[in-house]
Formats: structure tokens, sequence, C-alpha cells
């Protein structure tokens, strides 16, 4: 439906920090889409993530490996129903690593032990402010994979949660690697577009998937 004129092409957003259009093709998006369902299911499953100064984040979300809450790492959901987290999926750190390797080159995946899956789930309303992933002991790279619906993420600078930033539209199937000088940006995602998602994949709103290294 989005045929462009030119495919979109690969780009290096900042130093470390690449983007690569349709990285993932129709069948790996169908596959990880059901598994998200899966993950997404109780327990452990899909949460609404509420932050200490008593705000709640609109994206909701479910961890595999390592629960991720503000601002740290268990192996229950010690703000939700107290389940142990899912296990981490030995072929998503492969998946990690592939990735890796093909948007910042082979020597960058080396042996990088990828073990926390963010599974973030966005309806039209949904946005993430900007942050830094700044919990983990380890300064792998990060590899954020988006299904469904098409975003504006936001990649900011290390220093400052505010400009100099650069706007990148994520489409279903894209994938976006920072690391080396870029891990600890900030970034953030200021927009969904309803109704972008490809047909075919069968899915309102939009999925990531963030895997890092915890170093935990
Ligand atoms: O949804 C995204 O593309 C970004 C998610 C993210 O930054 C995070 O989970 O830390
Ligand atoms: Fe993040």
């Amino acid at each position: 439906m989005d045929a462009e004129l030119f495919p979109r092409a690969r780009a290096e957003i900042a130093p470390g920090a690449v983007h690569v259009p349709d990285w993932l093709d129709a069948r790996e998006q169908r596959e990880l889409l059901a598994a998200c369902r899966e993950w997404a299911g109780p327990p452990a499953g899909l949460r609404t993530v509420r932050t200490p100064g008593g705000g709640t984040m609109t994206a909701r979300q479910v961890c595999l490996g390592w629960h991720w809450y503000p601002y740290g790492y268990a192996r229950t959901v010690v703000d939700g129903d107290g389940a142990p987290v899912k296990p981490f999926p030995a072929h998503l750190g492969a998946l990690a690593r592939r990735a890796v390797a093909d948007a910042l080159g082979a020597g960058a995946a080396r042996e990088a032990a990828y073990d926390i899956a963010l599974v973030n789930f966005y309806d039209g309303d949904a946005r993430m402010g900007m942050h830094r992933d700044s919990d983990e002991k380890a300064d792998a790279p990060v590899v954020s994979l988006s299904l469904g619906d098409t975003c504006v993420f936001r990649f900011g600078n290390t220093e400052t949660r505010t400009r100099p930033w650069t706007d990148v539209e994520l489409r279903s199937g894209d994938l976006f690697v920072f690391g080396g000088p870029s891990r600890f940006a900030h970034h953030g995602v200021p927009r969904v577009l309803p109704g972008t998602a490809p047909p075919e994949l069968g899915l309102v709103g939009r999925l990531n998937i963030t895997l890092r290294v915890s170093g935990l």
C-alpha cells in the first residue's frame, strides 16, 4: 500500500544508530506477532506500567527474561501479578545478534548475550516520552523491531532530552539498532499513525520488540 517510487534506504541516524527498513519479511512479522500474542497472556502478561510520580505509561508492556519496572529489573513482576517473568527464548538472542551484525557490521555483534525483551503495545493514542535505556549493566547495542502501525521514532542525543534529535518513521518490519556512542542516547515515540499497519498482518496498533543485554 505504501509503495514508494524509490525503496527506503538504510540510514545512519547518529554514530552507531542505524535504521534498516523492511528488515523482517512478511512471514517473520507474522511469526513474531503470533509470539507476542502468546507472551502478552497471563501470568506475567501485558500490563500498564506505573511510574513513581503517579503517572502511567500509555504503551502497555510485557517483558521476557528480566522484568523491567521503573527503574530496575527483577525476575518476577514486582509491580504487577508477582508471577515469574517468562523466559527469554534463545531464538530472540540469535535474532538480536543477526540484527546488530546487519546494522553495525559483523564485529559489533560479538558474543553479546541478549537476555531481555520488552514488548511494547501502542494503540493509536499511545506514545513514549524521551528517555534513555540506562538500567542495564552492559553497553551492548539495543535492537528495536517494529510491527503493525507506523510510528514517529525520535532519536536524540546523550546529553539532554531536548534537541538536537532526528525523527524517523518506523514501519512494520523495520529494524533500528543503537549502540556504541549512541547506546545511551535519549529516544522516544511522539506519535503512532493509526491505520497504517499492513492489512495482511492483522494487527490494529503497533508492537515494538526491544532486545537488550542486561549484564546482570
Ligand atoms: O517503541 C519503540 O520504538 C521504543 C521503545 C523503547 O524505547 C523502550 O522500550 O525503551
Ligand atoms: Fe527505550
